[in-house]
């Protein structure tokens, strides 16, 4: 296992890049613990799977390097670099029993077959196969091909990392609950570091220990779960994670004081003036609901039950705006202000997050 650094580490698929519009990952430095868990989450075309092709070696980068603990493997191609890699379709030697295909990196490996079987055993348990050890994989359904894919690249203790690009997409919705508290379990019993790309923001936040949020080729924040959902260091952070997203006003500063179409919101602390586009966030449930009284007019338009909760979706000053009521709490009759708890509001100045004066912590990008 290792720590992993990426040292200004940057990629164009372009011969002579122009301008950053040309990078599919732009210049992005950062540590990852040896024994880490971490996702790296965005929308399509974000460009998870170039770094994750440049960690494991399939891209060289244009610019920068990549550690393994001390080790520059940059240009190590990826045989040489002793990780483990579970694609989005199952990879499997259709010829061979599943016990076969399991222990496959083992024997390559030449490991005694005492501790190949010991080995492939506890994994077989995980993906839920061991009654099916001795069947040939060809004829599996892909869901189950899928399984032993995920198995194999996870049944050597000794690797670097292993790196999974959107594994579960194959696999039916119950099961990829399931296989995703297994990996979890595996992680703390065998503490590899685990690098995981999805789109999937559920997968991320119950996978990973630490989510890296990519945005046109950007990394924009890493944190954990926790920390993106209370503290999202840029809009596209707070719009992304959380089911709905944060709820985003154009404003004004004015001290302690956001206007809002020029109605006062009050602000946790004073901000310093600032130029630029100034928006605030609030999450759908720091949101209090009433008839009249304070606060910003909110329009209703419908109500959706999602079990857990409630959500009202509709719009303030003409921007769309959802509120989240927990089930059992009442919704107002005739609701139409919306107040905000000033310590969950986020000021964001063209997209990034800025804190009030006196606050220690700046740009968490
Ligand atoms: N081999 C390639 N040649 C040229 N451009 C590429 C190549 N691979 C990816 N790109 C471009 O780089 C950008 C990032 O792609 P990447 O596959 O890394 O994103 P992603 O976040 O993994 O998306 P997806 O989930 O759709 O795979 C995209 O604009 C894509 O079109």
């Amino acid at each position: 296992m290792a720590r992993i650094t990426l040292d200004n580490l940057a990629h164009s698929y372009l011969a002579h890049p122009q301008s950053e519009a040309d990078f599919a990952l732009k210049p992005a430095t950062m540590t990852w613990r040896d024994g880490g868990a971490y996702a790296l989450l965005g929308s399509s075309g974000c460009g998870k799977t170039t770094l994750l092709n440049i960690i494991s070696g399939l891209v060289r980068p244009s610019q920068g390097r990549v550690l393994f603990g001390e080790r520059d493997v940059t240009t190590l191609p990826t045989a040489a670099r002793n990780i483990a890699q579970v694609f989005q379709f199952p990879v499997v030697y259709d010829t061979m029993s599943v016990r076969d295909n399991l222990a496959f990196p083992l024997k390559n490996r030449g490991l005694p077959a005492a501790q190949i079987a010991e080995r492939v055993g506890a994994i077989a348990r995980m993906i839920g196969m061991e009654g099916e050890l001795d069947r040939r994989a060809r004829g599996l359904t892909a869901d189950a091909k899928q399984k032993i894919s995920l198995g194999r690249g996870m049944v050597r203790k000794d690797v670097n990392a292993i790196l999974f690009d959107e594994p579960l997409t194959v696999i039916d919705p119950h099961m990829k609950w399931e296989l995703r508290s297994q990996l979890k379990a595996l992680h703390r019993e065998f503490g590899h570091t685990m690098i995981y790309v999805t789109h999937d923001q559920t997968e991320a936040l119950t996978f990973a220990d630490e989510v890296v949020v990519m945005s046109e080729g950007r990394v924009v924040q890493s944190g954990t779960p926790q920390s993106l959902f209370d503290r999202p260091a840029h809009t596209f952070v707070g719009y992304f994670i959380g089911t709905p997203g944060m709820n985003l006003l154009p404003a004004q500063l004015d001290g302690a004081t956001a206007l809002v179409e020029g109605q006062p919101v009050t602000l946790a602390g004073a901000y310093a003036p600032v130029t630029g586009r100034v928006q605030i966030g609030i999450r759908p449930d720091a949101v209090r609901l009433s008839a009249g009284g304070a606060g910003l007019p909110f329009q209703l338009a419908r109500v959706e039950d999602v079990g857990r909760h409630r959500i009202l979706r509709g719009t303030v000053v003409g921007h769309p705006f959802n509120v989240t009521v927990p089930e059992g709490v009442a919704i107002p009759a005739g609701a139409d202000r919306v107040t905000f708890d000033p310590a969950r509001i986020g000021v964001f100045v063209d997209d990034w997050r800025v804190e009030p004066l006196g606050h220690e912590q700046g740009r968490a990008a």
